[in-house]
């Protein structure tokens, strides 16, 4: 039994709550969670916090929104009635995959267009039904872009944003016989080049706008009288998306602002995010739990099993695991340059490494839409794995992405419950949870008790 703590669950994951205090020895805390009929979060704590530890559970999974509403407004009436900490402990961490920029497989937010459109996939133009384009929406702006019908049918405020940022039209046309040798930062790829050579890659507002100024500068010099070729065609170029939000850093400000002492999480998609706080994050690691099912769970693993990675950012997840275990490790290099693999599923994925006639356990810190391991199991198995195994910490496995596991070459799925697993796992055989409730129950003892956190880390 622990003194002077309150546990309180939203409503996100009551199960994740009971496990937590069944695990620390107390009850939860009453707490009266609902809706207003507007829909506003209705919070209402049922007992006195006024000088404890409070410790909130709520996960980033579900109705990620409204829990997240919830989570700010219950840290806020704690402080407000007087408890000496509050201390939110988020399994996955909300928005976490947005610490930056939108997070997706190439670097612009996935948005739905609509068939004809540009990046409307030819199913969708033929269906007549809006299919999902990688590029970005509204796109780079660009000159000229004011008049196309995308833009015309956007925001008037986004119009006008863009309005102020786009180079004068004619002049980048080449309209009145005045055409700039180079003509923008955000065209074709020669440009794109161009940019990124002389920004170091920053996307920063600043350095957009800098970029911006030194090609009107450019434009005014072709103006005074060096011969002047007409410019290549224009592209828009992924990469600068200036007006996209960068939800890390608010949803950051927010648990502070709301009066968040203190953060527990687990394998944040980016633990950089942490320095977005300036209260203490524990990030929690999940790979013990998944290293222990791979020990207990996986025949043979040591002679017969490989760990993949699905990409290259994972890569450093993986390894840790495989180096743990003795194992040895491949990797799923995703390739963005047009090939001639006629199938087109797998044209984008590589593998690096032999999986042949072995156990492929690809692991990741999170599976959302899972088309990421679905495509990584089936290309594993076309280079002769026998089993895929995914192991996964988050199963956030939203849309149809049960759908998609069970039609996969994926022979288990492998998820812990730090978002609530009841109903997948009543809807999927192949999927099976880890219980994470001992893990976080453990850390928010020892931070209660201002004990070590970083053996947590270390266990076998
Ligand atoms: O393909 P889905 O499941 O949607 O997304 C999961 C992937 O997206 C990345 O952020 C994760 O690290 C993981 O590799």
């Amino acid at each position: 039994m622990v003194r002077n703590m309150v546990v309180l669950g939203g409503s996100s994951h009551p199960h994740l709550t009971e496990a937590i205090c069944n695990h620390l020895g107390i009850p939860p805390a009453k707490i009266l969670l609902g809706k207003f009929s507007v829909g506003e979060t209705r919070v209402e704590i049922q007992e006195s916090v006024r000088g404890k530890d409070v410790y909130i559970i709520q996960s980033g999974g579900g109705k990620v929104n409204d829990h997240f509403m919830e989570l700010l407004i219950t840290i806020s009436a704690c402080k407000t009635a007087s408890a000496k900490k509050v201390t939110a402990v988020l399994p996955l961490f909300p928005y976490s995959r947005q610490s930056d920029i939108p997070y997706n497989k190439v670097g612009a937010p996935l948005a739905r267009v609509g068939p004809g459109q540009p990046g409307g996939s030819a199913a969708a133009a033929a269906g007549g039904k809006p299919g999902y384009t990688f590029d970005s929406r509204p796109q780079t702006p660009y000159p000229g872009q004011a008049e196309s019908a995308g833009l015309a049918n956007g925001s008037d405020m986004l119009h006008r944003q863009l309005g102020r940022l786009q180079l004068d039209h004619r002049h980048a046309n080449g309209v009145n016989g005045i055409a700039p040798t180079r003509q923008s930062t955000c065209g074709s790829e020669d440009n794109s080049n161009f940019a990124n050579n002389n920004s170091s890659s920053s996307n920063s507002a600043n350095s957009s706008t800098k970029r911006r100024s030194d090609t009107q500068d450019s434009e005014t010099s072709n103006h005074s009288g060096s011969p002047l070729t007409k410019p290549p065609n224009f592209t828009p170029q992924r990469g600068y998306r200036q007006w996209v939000a960068q939800a890390g850093t608010l949803v950051a400000d927010l648990l502070t602002c709301a009066g968040t002492d203190h953060v527990i999480t687990m394998d944040l998609h980016d633990p950089q995010y942490q320095g977005f706080f300036d209260i203490p994050v524990d990030n929690l690691y999940g790979r013990h739990l998944l290293r222990r099912y791979i020990q207990y769970k996986i025949p043979n693993f040591r002679e017969k099993g490989v760990i993949v990675s699905p990409d290259a950012g994972g890569a450093k997840r993986a390894t840790a695991i495989a180096d743990a275990l003795g194992m040895p490790f491949a990797l799923i290099h995703k390739e963005r340059r047009p090939t001639q693999i006629s199938d087109r599923q797998n044209a984008t994925m590589m593998l690096v490494g032999d999986v042949s006639e072995r156990t492929a356990i690809l692991v990741d810190d999170l599976a959302d839409t899972s088309n990421t391991i679905t495509r990584a199991a089936k290309l594993l198995k076309k280079e002769g794995a026998q089993l895929v195994y995914a192991l996964v910490t988050h199963g956030v496995l939203s849309g149809d992405a049960i759908e998609r596991i069970k039609a996969s070459a994926l022979d288990k799925v492998v998820v812990t419950n730090s978002i609530d697993q009841t109903e997948n796992a009543r809807r999927c055989a192949k999927l099976e949870v880890l219980e994470v409730g001992n893990v976080f129950a453990e850390a928010i003892r020892r931070v209660h008790y201002g004990e070590s956190i970083s053996v947590l880390f270390n266990y076998d």
